[in-house]
């Protein structure tokens, strides 16, 4: 008997970058752009491999990378989720031995500028570092029914410079911070909404293209409504808020079965300049902390109706 076993493996390509065009078939000059970063990693019966330095059922990772490359170009990679549902249905169908694999894409933010007061056909402003995240984790013996399919919204960076509060916590011997209703908030949203199977449909039809407005109408919705709370809102926490914006979401999407937030909190210290011949801040020069930030989190799930 052997030392050891295989416990676990999983391998394929990381950082396989394209930049793609989409030109309108009427207008030849009318261009949308995805410039998207892509993961694929293989599970299956590779155990040889590991084992018994046995490559025969390795597909190589440049052979991942290649069909990635002419997937793009064949297909529609808008939007990023029907694209992860093409790759995912393309290894798991082409190789017999593949029986599953997780897909992870990354699309950066290139936005159409105005130009003479209109909307430029082609040129773009890159508006990073915020990234829009798709990861799809696929088992074939499961069936398309059965997938995990979650959309983000990663490294949007807001603050305001008002109306966020925070007091009424708890206090003991270790506490120092002093309450306020009046504060800097400030975070790099990373908000992810987990699609339910069983409500949008198999993996063969998010691949189709026939759930394409779904996924952009929530898409936006939820930076919408990201965006509108965190201004609106006269915040008393970083997590009463994030609640509220999960659930503003999950109203809005009934497809999406959860919504996460994972927040830093972005601490900006109020400078004390009374040393300055007694100089009041008044809430206007802060000193952005590097470090230590909170880091908060939460998953919102929807309530059954009740009967
Ligand atoms: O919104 C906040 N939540 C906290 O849990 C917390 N803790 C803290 O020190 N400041 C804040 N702010």
């Amino acid at each position: 008997m052997s030392y050891s076993y295989l416990a676990d493996s999983t391998y394929g390509k990381d950082n396989v970058k394209f930049l793609k065009v989409k030109k309108d078939k009427q207008n030849k000059k009318l261009h949308e752009v995805m410039e998207a970063t892509v993961c694929v990693l293989l599970k299956g019966d590779f155990d040889v491999s590991y084992t018994e330095a046995d490559n025969a059922p390795i597909v190589p990772t440049d052979t991942v990378k290649n069909t990635i490359l002419i997937l793009a170009k064949k297909y529609d990679t808008f939007p990023l989720e029907k694209f992860a549902a093409k790759l995912a249905l393309h290894f798991t169908s082409k190789y017999d031995h593949v029986s599953g694999l997780t897909v992870k894409i990354t699309q950066d933010r290139w936005v159409k500028y105005d130009v003479d007061g209109k909307v430029s056909q082609h040129s773009f402003v890159y508006q990073g570092p915020e990234k829009k995240i798709v990861f799809l984790d696929y088992d074939k013996k499961n069936g398309p029914n059965n997938y995990a399919l979650s959309t983000s919204i990663k490294d949007l960076t807001v603050l305001k410079s008002t109306n966020s509060m925070f007091y009424g916590y708890n206090v003991c011997e270790y506490t120092t911070l002093k309450p306020t209703t009046d504060r800097i908030l400030s975070t790099d949203i990373f908000a992810t909404m987990d699609w339910c199977p069983e409500k949008l449909g198999c993996l063969n039809s998010v691949a189709s293209g026939s759930k394409d407005a779904i996924f952009d109408k929530a898409y936006f919705n939820a930076r919408d409504i990201t965006l509108d709370i965190f201004a609106k809102e006269n915040s008393p926490s970083v997590q009463a808020t994030m609640f509220n914006m999960a659930t503003a979401i999950l109203k809005e999407a009934p497809q999406v079965s959860y919504v996460s937030y994972e927040l830093p909190n972005k601490h900006y210290f109020l400078f004390d300049l009374k040393w300055f011949e007694g100089l009041e801040n008044d809430n206007e020069l802060f000193y952005p902390s590097p470090h230590p930030n909170g880091l908060i989190r939460c998953k919102v799930g929807r309530n059954q109706a009740k009967l």
